[in-house]
């Protein structure tokens, strides 16, 4: 269940009478310690004694490392079964928060209050959680509903901008898959700013929500929400190997970019929708250089796409402003052609 906060933060003061944990384990970043925490901490009204868990900020963290030593930080607290954790933070916090609940003790309770807007529209939503490893993303996870999702939409007032631009990548791909609508409002955003997103944050959230009810642990149409994800990861990844790391809703971006040249490539949809779509994505996202990668290493990275079967590269591709469809087989020379188009985007 996802429930936006009021002010004094009732629904989740309520949500923890209720389950009534026996301890109570934040976990936060070190920027979402600073802008986020003090508004909880200042709002939660409990007896339950509670932890602090802080790490570094950054994808660079979503490690095995991180979450080992997470582990032990748990073990040290003597933490049971009945306790909970709340993972306050964009997605990293999130996936990385809901990895170690559910693994530990085989499965603790866990909550996410996320603060990016990727998280409010994304991540926190769905029950993926996992980390990185050998620079593949999200390879080692589990599927694991947190408890109860709870958004506070002000808490975007302390995001950097490119934050939030990151978050609107994945937005857009909630229109491009699912509602056209939603898509055309989000293009005519003139300017990235909270105020200007606030309106629009709940309906993808609840396109998100509608997805993940239909085929939670991603059989079938939850593939569609990986639009734009099969080369974004792995741009993402190699980016991140370089020791440059971009940020997950560029890296979606750009994703998208080629794998709408390829949805028109392979015939799904018209040149000049692709040409409107890639248009209006470009608009927000500045280009990025990819091209000191490889075909090839970009290639082997997607053979870790977690849609494969078979040893098949699985596309999930559009069939329309607002229309998708998965499991697409994809030639590499189509694969290639929209790399290459991407390079040469004037
Ligand atoms: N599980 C899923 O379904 C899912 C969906 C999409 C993305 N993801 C994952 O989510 C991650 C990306 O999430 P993200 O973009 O939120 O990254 P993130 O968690 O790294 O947050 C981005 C940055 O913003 C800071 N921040 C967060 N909230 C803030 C606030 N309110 N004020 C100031 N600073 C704040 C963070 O400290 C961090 O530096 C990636 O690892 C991606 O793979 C998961
Ligand atoms: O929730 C989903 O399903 C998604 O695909 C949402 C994506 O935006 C998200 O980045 C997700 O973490 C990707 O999952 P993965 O299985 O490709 O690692
Ligand atoms: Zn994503």
């Amino acid at each position: 269940m996802i429930s936006i906060l009021d002010e004094h933060f009732s629904q989740l003061n309520n949500f923890i009478k209720d389950l009534n944990p026996t301890q109570l384990l934040i976990l936060v970043d070190e920027n979402t310690h600073e802008h986020c925490l003090p508004t909880l901490l200042g709002n939660l009204e409990t007896e339950i004694p509670f932890e602090i868990i802080e790490i570094e900020a950054g994808e660079e963290l979503k490690t095995l490392e991180t979450a080992a030593q997470l582990w032990e930080i748990l073990t040290e607290f003597e933490t049971d079964r009945k306790a909970l954790m709340i993972n306050l933070g964009g997605g990293v916090i999130t996936d990385m928060g809901g990895f170690i609940a559910s693994t530990y003790k085989r499965g603790i309770s866990f909550t996410n209050i996320p603060t990016s807007l990727l998280g409010m529209c994304d991540a926190s939503i769905g029950g993926k959680t996992g980390i990185d490893h050998q620079f593949l993303k999200n390879i080692i996870g589990t599927f694991a509903h947190p408890e109860q999702i709870f958004v506070f939409p002000e808490f975007l007032y302390t995001l950097p901008f490119e934050e939030l631009r990151s978050g609107f990548a994945e937005m857009l791909k909630h229109g491009l898959i699912t509602d056209e609508k939603h898509w055309n409002d989000l293009i005519s955003i003139k300017e990235l700013t909270p105020e200007n997103i606030f309106p629009f944050i709940e309906r993808s959230m609840k396109i998100k929500q509608n997805v993940v009810e239909q085929d939670f642990t991603e059989q079938n149409i939850r593939k569609t929400l990986n639009f734009g994800h099969t080369i974004g990861h792995a741009l993402e990844s190699l980016f991140l190997l370089k020791g440059k790391p971009i940020m997950h809703g560029e890296a979606v971006a750009l994703g998208m970019i080629c794998e709408t040249r390829i949805s028109f490539l392979q015939d799904l949809i018209s040149e000049e929708t692709a040409n409107d779509i890639v248009f209006n994505i470009r608009k927000f996202y500045p280009q990025l250089n990819i091209s000191e990668f490889s075909l090839e290493e970009i290639v082997n990275l997607m053979k870790n796409d977690k849609k494969n079967s078979a040893g098949n590269i699985n596309f999930s591709l559009l069939t329309g402003i607002g229309s998708s469809t998965f499991n697409c087989s994809v030639s590499l020379e189509n694969i290639k052609n929209s790399l290459l188009y991407y390079q040469n985007l004037p």
